[in-house]
C-alpha cells in the first residue's frame, strides 16, 4: 500500500498537527461505534506527540490505549514504555481512557506474551490507530534485525496478538504486537524525527530484505495506507 509523507518545520509543529490527526480519528471511531482504541509505540520520539494529544476534547472514557511493543520491564523501570504514556499521554484530559498494558508481572516473557494476548484480544479489530516508531536499525515495534522470532512476527498468517522477540539492539526481552495486528489500522502512522530518520526511510524504501530492516514489511505489505510524519 502506498504510503505519504507529511514534512513539518519542527517537532512542536510535528506534534500538535498529528494530535489533531489522531484526535480526529478517535473521535470519528467514538461517533461512529461508540469507542475507539489506539496503540502507540515508545522510545524517545513521542513524547511531545503524547503531551499534545493528552490535551485535546475527546470522550476519553470511550478510548482504549494500549502500546505496539514493550520492554520485559515492569512500570516503574526507566526503560518502560507504559512508564513513558504514563506520564505523558495519561494525563490531563485523557487520563480518563483506558489503558491496557502489554507488560504483566509473569514468571516468563513468553507467559507474559500469554497473558497480553488475551488480555489486548477485548480491544476492538482492528485498532482505530497505530502509531509506529522506527528505530535507527529499521526496526519498528519489537521487529528487531537479528530477532529470534523475526520471521514469526513479521508473518501476515501469524495470529493477531503479542510475541516475544529477544535481539542483540533490544536491550530487554520484548513483548510485540505482531504485524497481522498492526497492518490494517484504520488510521497507520509512522512518527519519525530527524534527518539520520529520514535517511533510514531512505533506505528501507529502497530494495533489500525485510530481515534487514523490518520496517520494510510495514511499508510494502501493510493493507492500510501508511502516514508517515517527519519532522527535522
Ligand atoms: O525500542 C523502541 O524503539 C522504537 C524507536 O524508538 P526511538 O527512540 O528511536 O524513537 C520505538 O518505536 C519502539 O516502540 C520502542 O520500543
Amino acid at each position: 500500500m502506498a504510503s505519504t509523507l507529511h514534512s513539518f518545520a519542527n517537532a512542536a509543529e510535528l506534534a500538535a498537527n498529528l494530535a489533531d490527526k489522531v484526535s480526529g480519528a478517535l473521535s470519528a471511531a467514538i461517533a461512529a461505534r461508540g469507542e475507539a482504541s489506539i496503540a502507540v509505540s515508545g522510545g524517545s520520539t513521542p513524547k511531545a506527540f503524547f503531551q499534545a494529544l493528552s490535551t485535546r476534547d475527546i470522550d476519553w472514557t470511550k478510548v482504549t490505549i494500549t502500546l505496539v511493543d514493550e520492554r520485559f520491564v515492569p512500570a516503574d523501570n526507566p526503560r518502560s514504555n507504559h512508564l513513558l504514556v504514563d506520564g505523558n499521554l495519561l494525563q490531563n484530559k485523557a487520563k480518563a481512557a483506558r489503558f491496557v498494558p502489554l507488560y504483566q508481572p509473569a514468571a516468563s516473557v513468553e507467559e507474559a506474551a500469554k497473558l497480553a494476548t488475551a488480555k489486548s484480544a477485548e480491544i476492538g479489530i482492528p485498532f482505530d490507530v497505530v502509531i509506529l516508531g522506527m528505530g535507527g536499525d529499521g526496526h519498528t515495534a519489537s521487529f528487531f534485525p537479528g530477532g529470534n522470532n523475526l520471521s514469526v512476527a513479521l508473518d501476515a498468517q501469524t495470529p493477531r496478538g503479542i510475541i516475544t522477540m529477544d535481539a542483540e539492539g533490544a536491550g530487554e526481552p520484548r513483548l510485540t504486537f505482531t504485524f497481522s495486528a498492526l497492518q490494517d489500522a484504520k488510521l497507520l502512522i509512522l512518527h519519525i524525527e530527524g534527518e539520520g530518520k529520514k535517511d533510514v526511510l531512505a533506505k528501507a524504501e529502497g530494495n533489500g530484505d525485510e530481515a534487514e530492516m523490518p520496517i520494510r514489511a510495514i511499508l510494502r505489505r501493510a493493507t492500510s495506507p501508511v502516514e508517515i510524519y517527519w519532522a527535522p
